[in-house]
């Protein structure tokens, strides 16, 4: 995944609220805090399988890290498991949650009403991870109007209008990359705190405002680099 133009906030990672509550302020590094979901998630599979306790080893496999690196992960958010026990897993969620600012539904408004735009709002995944897409937008007449996913379509000039009224938090871009720029500042002006978007352009945000960038094709850029370094073809 990749970031553009991302703000101090998204740069400088999270501030844990149990150490601010404390007196002290520990700042979780941004690569540990994108490790946190991967966390979460083994932790939610592993109560759903009705487990209670989990050790470092158990779930660094299960998210894919080694167990040093989820030690030390977890060590940001005060969580050291106990010697001979390992981790209490509703309790090691919870922080988790905290510290990603899960503890409230996130309410979300998809911009792009297109293939993607359909996708994402029919992913029934969203609302078990918090989020709640509440508005769509298009600017297509062709589109607007139309039900996805229970809601109904709006047209672009709507997008102050229903950000206020929704209380949206997130705005998702999934409009072709000619357009984002303006949808990213209608957002912004629209008062969202975060921004994901998968269309492929740098986009200009204030300070306040946190960008995250899926760039799928540069993914699949890196992919193809990694498997060209392995087999040795470098020549074009
Ligand atoms: N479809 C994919 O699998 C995929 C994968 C990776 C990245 N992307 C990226 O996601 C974005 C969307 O892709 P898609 O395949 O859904 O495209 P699409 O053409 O199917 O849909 C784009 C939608 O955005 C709307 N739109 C255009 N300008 C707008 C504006 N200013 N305000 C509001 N709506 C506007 C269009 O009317 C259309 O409905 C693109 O930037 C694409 O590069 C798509």
């Amino acid at each position: 995944m990749d970031t553009h133009r991302t703000t101090s906030r998204a740069r400088g990672g999270a501030t844990e609220p149990g150490t601010a509550r404390q007196g002290r302020t520990r700042t979780v590094p941004p690569s540990t805090v994108a490790r946190l979901p991967g966390y979460l998630r083994a932790l939610h599979a592993l109560a759903a399988e009705g487990a209670v306790l989990t050790s470092s080893d158990e779930l660094a496999a299960r998210a894919g890290v080694g167990s040093a690196q989820l030690r030390k992960d977890l060590s940001y958010l005060g969580s050291y498991g106990r010697r001979g026990v390992g981790y209490d897993v509703a309790h090691l969620a919870e922080q988790v949650e905290v510290v990603l600012g899960l503890t409230t539904q996130r309410r979300v408004v998809i911009v792009g009403i297109g293939n993607l735009g359909h996708a994402l709002a029919n992913y029934s995944g969203f609302a078990d991870r918090g989020f709640a897409v509440v508005g769509l937008v298009d600017a297509d007449p062709a589109v607007v109007g139309t039900t996805v996913a229970g809601l109904v379509v709006q047209p672009f000039d709507a997008l102050p209008g229903l950000v206020r009224a929704t209380g949206a938090s997130i705005g998702v871009i999934a409009t072709p990359a000619a357009g984002a720029q303006v949808v990213c500042d209608a957002l912004v002006e629209a008062g969202v705190a975060g921004i994901l978007t998968f269309a492929p352009a740098a986009l200009a945000v204030p300070p306040h405002v946190d960008v995250r960038a899926v760039d799928v094709a540069s993914e699949l850029q890196i992919l193809a680099f990694h498997d060209r370094r392995r087999t040795g073809t470098w020549e074009a």
